[in-house]
């Protein structure tokens, strides 16, 4: 694996030491390291199955590691309960109240937490605004688009001022129009607020358009993590340049205005 830190001297904010994890005997994850650096968005690429949701639910804790730690500004949280993480999570599937408004989605969260109960709507309404959700405060959720759905649930974890959002694979339900704007609000949201974002997709394209750095994942294991650039010019392996790099070329023969030809 190569460049697993722009800066050296940056801390990470989020750290994966060592993972290991096996379902029914078979080891799904073998030893997995790498950082998130503060601010940073990191893109998890790799083919169905590989393990990546696997990855994501052991960073929140809704799974622990069979072996390795996970850290958060340096601290060892592995034990820790999901809800003390100070991570949130978005899910391909929404999971809101279809019963319920935009507006009471984004609250309901907030009604739990004690300094934010008094003040829950404004709240809730500056990150709907934040996602160009905030005219649709008094709608039923159920009349909404599949694209509308996923920015009031990303609403719905930015109000509570996670300091890291896991996104799994939020866009795959969406079409190219709905996938393409949200996009842009995620790299919007990652810019205002200074989030640590962590998304995993298996759409190439999609991991290189939005990713500070782009971690490549064959089956268990990590084959690169570096910026989009320097993977492109500099593939660590035949997996790489198979699965990542010919695969974009083919998609825009336009990357070869930036990349160096393919080896
Ligand atoms: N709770 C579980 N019990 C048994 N097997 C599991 C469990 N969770 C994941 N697996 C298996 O672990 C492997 C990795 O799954 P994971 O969902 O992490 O992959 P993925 O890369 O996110 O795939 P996809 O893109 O299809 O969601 C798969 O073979 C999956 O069937």
């Amino acid at each position: 694996m190569t460049g697993q830190n722009t800066d050296s001297n940056a801390a990470p904010k989020l750290s994966a030491h060592g993972i290991a994890k096996s379902f029914d005997g078979r080891e799904v994850l073998h030893g997995i390291s790498f950082d998130v650096l503060r601010g940073e968005f990191l893109s998890i690429l790799g083919p169905s199955g590989c393990g990546k949701s696997t990855i994501l639910r052991i960073l929140i804790g809704l799974e622990h590691p069979d072996a390795g730690c996970v850290l958060l500004d340096g601290k060892d949280i592995t034990d820790a309960a999901p809800s003390k993480r100070h991570m949130g999570i978005v899910f391909q599937d929404y999971a809101l109240f279809e019963n319920m408004t935009v507006l009471g989605n984004v609250e309901y969260a907030l009604r739990f937490d004690p300094t934010r109960r008094e003040c829950r709507t404004k709240i809730a309404l500056e990150a709907l605004a934040s996602l160009g959700m905030a005219d649709y405060a008094n709608k039923p959720v159920a009349g909404l688009s599949g694209g509308q759905m996923q920015r009031v649930s990303i609403a719905r974890t930015l109000a509570l001022s996670p300091e890291v959002i896991l996104f799994d694979e939020p866009t795959s339900g969406l079409d190219a129009d709905a996938r393409l704007a949200l996009r842009s609000q995620l790299k919007k949201i990652q810019r205002d607020h200074g989030t640590t974002m962590v998304f995993i997709t298996h759409d190439q394209e999609e991991a290189f358009a939005l990713a500070d750095r782009v971690m490549v994942m064959g089956e268990g294991s990590i084959h690169q993590l570096d910026e989009p650039l320097r993977i492109v010019e500099n593939p660590a392996d035949g997996y790489v340049r198979d699965f990542v790099v010919s695969n974009l070329k083919a998609k825009y023969d336009s990357l070869a205005r930036f990349a160096s030809p393919l080896r």
